[in-house]
């Protein structure tokens, strides 16, 4: 008999939509038959006809409740799990409100602003015995766990080097003119390291990292280059980690105004390329929603395989009509880390088997270190670990 998993929106924008329609399609079109999800509540701090509305357009049950503030969804107890769906520059507070108030957590990407907010939402977690996940959701999509496999199976010989590239190109002086976006904002801890270089490092950390039996740290060297708003714009981070047998090197790269595939038809190739002394895996982009992977072994095997993103259809939601890889179904693919927090829940897990929040911290611990290289800093009232703190 399936167990229903009842979620909790906390913020109505636009990824939260996706997130929350992705709740709703069916999870025997994944093959999951465990677990059910609902949406039991949204909040919204632009008030309760906005929480409501949200609801309305996503679809959820007539029974959902719909709070005009984030204290009131975190004291509602027919919630199991709050999503996080604000600014970067608001999780470690929303997080810590949700875990203060005994709520499970899944915490949208880049999990904080920086490594020392990571640490306490983690220990507090522990101490309250409770759940919590950064949602880094191209963890739990089909073709990552392919990926990882491909490493650890050894077909890929010793692993020594992995390039990763996400970039979008977008010119910030167009597309956010104000400066008030989240992209672009410090305010917001906005820029391309947190929002999209945390894709290129994701890349790097699920092969070089994650399938080691006692991953070490990497070594950070770095360039940014900064937007008019103090945000980045740029980010290369060569990353060195060590290992016995010789160190591996990481190569990140984001960048706003060039793209990993300009002409958006796949010309320009692999976006993220795992090399080994026996072959490569690729991965095309856009590397956050990736559809098509080459294996290129040394023995003459090309193995092409296609990686096809749910939609369009109902619930597709967010860049639905922009991006052509769709197949067949409903959703985005956000479900797939849905499900994982929600198993986790219904087991007992405490935190999620692809990126435990030790990882997370490691990642986090990186960016600060790239920031820092490069004399970048938000403002205290976002990087503190003070709470509660009026944003
Ligand atoms: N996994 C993925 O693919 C993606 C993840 N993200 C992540 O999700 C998070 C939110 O991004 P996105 O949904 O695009 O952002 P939006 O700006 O669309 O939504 C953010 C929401 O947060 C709430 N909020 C509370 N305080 C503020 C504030 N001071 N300024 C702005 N919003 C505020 C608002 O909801 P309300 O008024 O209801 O309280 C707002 O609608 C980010 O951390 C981002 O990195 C974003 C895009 C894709
Ligand atoms: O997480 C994300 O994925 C897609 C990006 O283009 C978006 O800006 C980012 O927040």
């Amino acid at each position: 008999m399936e167990k229903t998993v009842r979620w909790g929106i906390l913020a109505t924008g636009a990824i939260a939509e996706t997130f929350a329609r992705d709740l709703l399609v069916d999870p025997s079109t994944r093959n999951v038959k465990s677990i059910v999800h609902t949406i039991a509540a949204a909040a919204s701090s632009s008030g309760a006809c906005r929480a409501a509305e949200f609801l309305k357009d996503v679809g959820a049950p007539p029974a959902a409740k719909a709070y005009g503030s984030y204290e009131e969804l975190v004291a509602d107890e027919d919630i199991d799990i709050v999503y996080v769906a604000t600014p970067h520059s608001h999780h470690y507070q929303n997080t810590m409100l949700c875990l203060e108030a005994g709520k499970n957590v899944l915490c949208e990407k880049a999990f904080t602003v920086n490594a020392s907010q990571a640490r306490k939402l983690a220990e507090k977690a522990k101490e309250k015995n409770l759940f919590l996940m950064e949602a880094i959701w191209i963890r739990y999509l089909p073709i990552s766990v392919y990926a990882r496999g491909v490493v650890t199976s050894g077909k890929l010989g010793n692993v020594t080097r992995v390039i990763a590239d996400n970039s979008v190109n977008l010119n910030p002086e167009i597309t956010w003119a104000d400066g008030k976006h989240r992209m672009v904002n410090p305010e917001l801890a906005g820029g391309a390291l947190l929002d999209l270089g945390i894709y290129s490092l994701t890349w790097i950390f699920q092969t070089l990292y994650h399938t080691q039996p006692k991953p070490t740290p990497p070594i950070v060297t770095s360039s940014l280059r900064k937007y008019t708003t103090g945000a980045d714009e740029m980010a290369s981070i060569l990353l060195t980690f060590p290992r016995p047998e010789g160190d591996a090197h990481g190569i990140a790269t984001t960048a706003m105004r060039v793209d990993s595939d300009i002409s958006n038809t796949g010309a320009s190739g692999a976006a993220v390329r795992v090399q080994g002394d026996n072959g490569e895996l690729q991965v095309w982009p856009p590397i956050w929603r990736p559809t098509k992977t080459k294996l290129i072994l040394k023995d003459g095997t090309i193995e092409d395989k296609l990686w096809p993103q749910p939609g369009p259809g109902k619930g597709s939601g967010w860049f639905n009509g922009f991006l052509s890889n769709h197949a067949e179904g409903e959703g985005y693919g956000m479900f797939w880390e849905a499900d994982e927090a929600a198993s986790a829940i219904v087991e007992g897990r405490k935190e999620g088997r692809y990126a435990d929040l030790s990882e997370s911290i490691a990642v986090m611990d990186v960016m600060d270190q790239v920031r820092k290289q490069n004399g970048m800093r938000y403002p205290e009232k976002i990087e503190t670990t003070a709470y509660p703190v009026h944003l």
